[in-house]
């Protein structure tokens, strides 16, 4: 069997075009504009590439984009001087701090002085809680991406048996909790998961979230299973023809024996990675729609 290829640079397109229609309407019908503040701290080259992405999109769906880039050694105290600003700010739906933050900052302290409303990463233990509860939330982009292409691919997720490897706040559990919201069977599998092989080849759907190259070899996988690939490696690919060191990105799954099984997957790069940003601009659009108490739009959100 050769799975069939979720394309998620191509879904993420339709979410931006998505996006765009709504944020023209909400500029012609009721003059708003939804703004999006990016926060970087620190020089980390990958949160530099994702943080241009992230306002070059933005400012593509015709949102206002703002972004912040502070020094390394910038203080905690200066940093939530700058959230408490942006919370003030009324041309301001949406604020995301990008992470890895320097060790130096506390995450959750930073993340938790977002305003909820605000919270367009959904990590604010408010917006954790509503998740966690069935109620209406800011949700993770990542795992709310790997949602909208299983939806999409499927329709009813009702009854699956579902496995999410990974335990992360950003990915791991919000992906849980969103699966069970959609009836699926959840387990989440981690490090101390024993027999992880036998537990990954149960599973109808594998979200596979842990960050270790290549870690999920086709032979784990439920032939016909639907296999979402979170992880982003960047691994050795020999040396340029000038002598330097080259690297190419793989996710945490084998991709090649995975296709021989699966039924579905996505690939790496070209598929969670894009919806990642296509449903920040989503929940920023939500974020001003639900703080002007217009009606949200549909299909972007849970
Ligand atoms: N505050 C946040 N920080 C981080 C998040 C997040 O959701 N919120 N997620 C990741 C990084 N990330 C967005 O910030 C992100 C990662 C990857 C991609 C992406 O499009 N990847 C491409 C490949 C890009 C490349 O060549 O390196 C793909 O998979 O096709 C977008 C966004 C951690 N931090």
């Amino acid at each position: 069997m050769t799975a069939t290829r979720i394309d998620g640079k191509a879904f993420a397109a339709t979410v931006r075009e998505k996006v765009a229609v709504h944020v023209a309407n909400l500029k012609a019908e009721h003059g708003i504009t939804p703004g999006l503040a990016v926060v970087l701290v620190g020089e980390d080259p990958a949160s530099q590439v994702y943080v241009r992405s992230k306002g070059k999109q933005t400012q593509e769906v015709g949102m206002k984009s703002v972004e912040h880039k502070l020094d390394a050694a910038t203080s905690e105290a200066d940093l939530l001087a700058l959230i408490d600003k942006l919370n003030r700010d009324e041309t301001i739906h949406g604020i995301l701090v990008q992470l890895p933050l320097p060790k130096h900052l506390n995450e959750d302290l930073v993340i938790n002085a977002i305003d909820p409303a605000k919270d367009v990463d959904g990590f604010h233990i408010s917006n954790v809680g509503l998740l966690g509860t069935g109620q209406k939330s800011m949700v993770p982009c990542t795992p709310l991406g790997c949602l909208m292409m299983l939806r999409d691919h499927h329709g009813s997720l009702s009854g699956m048996d579902a496995v999410v490897i990974g335990r992360s706040n950003i990915v791991g559990k919000p992906m849980a909790q969103l699966l069970l919201g959609d009836s699926c069977t959840v387990t989440i599998a981690h490090s101390r998961t024993k027999d992880l092989p036998d537990v990954v080849r149960r599973a109808d759907i594998v979200v596979a979230a842990v960050g270790r190259a290549e870690m999920v070899p086709g032979s784990w996988i439920k032939p016909g299973a639907t296999v979402i690939d979170v992880g982003i490696n960047r691994v050795d690919a020999g040396l340029k023809d000038d002598g330097s060191p080259k690297t190419r990105l793989v996710g945490d799954v084998d991709f090649a024996s995975a296709c021989e099984i699966a039924g579905a997957i996505t690939p790496v790069p070209g598929g969670v990675g894009p919806m990642t940003i296509a449903c920040l601009l989503a929940n920023t659009l939500t974020a001003c729609c639900r703080v002007n108490g217009l009606a949200e739009p549909e299909g972007l959100t849970v």
